[in-house]
């Protein structure tokens, strides 16, 4: 790789799977989560954040998901030693071959640091943010190296929940947000890698439109809390751990599939059953979800789907009872005298 190109930032510094230390600047709910994935996945962390108490709650949170992350099996040299507090933003991405970015969810924040971090991350280094919702184009405007800038959207926490969204902004490099991809997937995570940037991206529009509609129920007295969580985890949540919305209305339609579910709830779509603005459900929309529906079917029947649909129900439903049975077991444990 020429020292031109590295100057330029028009390649990479170092190979997804040659990567040795992230650096993770902000250590809060979500770059204490990314941290523990990182060292679980075998990479040395260096981290920092501004806070007095960063460190004591870092390694504390390290600490307390240390134990789920060995009974998920950690990678070959993972260690809680592998993880370094620093006390400046240089000192961490310095020697850093990748940076991820948790600072607060406040646009100027983040235009600010990714141009700190940006001026001090050797050339070529990726760097992702963690934003829920700002698009990079917004967040990279005062950087002088955007090309290395590419959004890694995780869900909490990220040592237990797989997918990481992975987009550019306008002045991103595609090298960057491949290399993103590859190097996330390299370290264990689900990668969606979106063409375009949406606020929000996709996991978010989906769960904050759920999330709206709780808040409208909520204020109009409609529904309780209670309510709208137990209705999600005894319903629709129960499903999506394992087939996402469309799949699981692929099986509405029974042997006729996502077609004759279109056909036979598509006017529902109309019904004020939401405040949402519903899409016009043309001809067009309506073979495409057919179409990409029986893709994610990959030639699976409509009876396989049910049958899968229903192990993993099952199997989640067991699951969930023996944590419960567990912790009640705990609880008398707690009570005997
Ligand atoms: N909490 C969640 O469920 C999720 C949050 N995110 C995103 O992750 C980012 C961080 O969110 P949380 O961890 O929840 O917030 P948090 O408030 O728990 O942590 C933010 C951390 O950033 C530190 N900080 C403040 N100013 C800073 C600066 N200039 N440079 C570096 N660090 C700074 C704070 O001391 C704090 O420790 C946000 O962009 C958020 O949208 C993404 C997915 C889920
Ligand atoms: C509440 N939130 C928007 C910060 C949540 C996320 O961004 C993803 C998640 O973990 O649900």
């Amino acid at each position: 790789m020429t020292e031109q190109h590295l100057l330029t930032g028009r390649a990479p510094a170092i190979a997804p799977a040659d990567v040795r230390t992230v650096a993770c600047i902000g250590a809060g709910v979500i770059g204490g989560g990314w941290a523990a994935h990182f060292l679980a996945a075998g990479y040395d962390v260096v981290a920092w954040d501004p806070a007095p108490d960063a460190e004591r709650r870092l390694r504390d949170l390290v600490a307390t998901a240390w134990p789920a992350l060995e009974d998920l099996g950690l990678a070959e040299r993972a260690a809680i030693d592998n993880l370094t507090v620093v006390a400046t933003l240089a000192e961490a991405v310095s020697g850093a071959d990748f940076v991820q970015e948790s600072a607060p969810e406040r646009l100027d924040t983040k235009v600010a640091l990714l141009a700190e971090i940006a001026a001090a991350a050797p050339p070529g280094v990726v760097v992702a943010s963690s934003t829920s919702g700002y698009s990079m184009t917004e967040m990279q405007t005062a950087a002088a190296t955007p090309e290395r800038l590419v959004v890694g959207h995780p869900f909490n926490p990220p040592y237990l929940a797989p997918l990481v969204e992975v987009v550019g902004g306008e002045r991103t490099a595609g090298w960057a947000t491949e290399w993103a991809s590859a190097f996330y997937t390299e370290a264990g995570k689900t990668v969606i890698t979106m063409d375009t940037e949406l606020p929000g991206f996709i996991g978010n529009r989906i769960q904050e439109a759920a999330w709206r509609e709780a808040l409208h129920m909520v204020g109009a007295g409609e529904a309780t809390v209670a309510q709208i969580d137990q209705a999600m985890t005894s319903g629709p949540g129960l499903r999506w751990a394992f087939f996402g919305p469309c799949l699981t209305f692929h099986l509405a339609g029974g042997e006729g599939g996502m077609a004759h579910m279109l056909d036979h709830f598509g006017p529902a779509l109309k019904y004020p059953w939401t405040r949402l603005e519903s899409p016009e459900l043309t001809p067009e929309l309506r073979d495409r979800m057919v179409e990409q529906t029986e893709e994610v079917a990959a030639g699976r029947s409509i009876t396989r789907l049910i049958a899968q649909r229903d192990r993993r129900m099952i199997a989640v439903l067991n699951a969930l009872a023996e944590v419960d049975r567990a912790e009640a077991a705990e609880a008398r444990e707690q009570e005997t005298p």
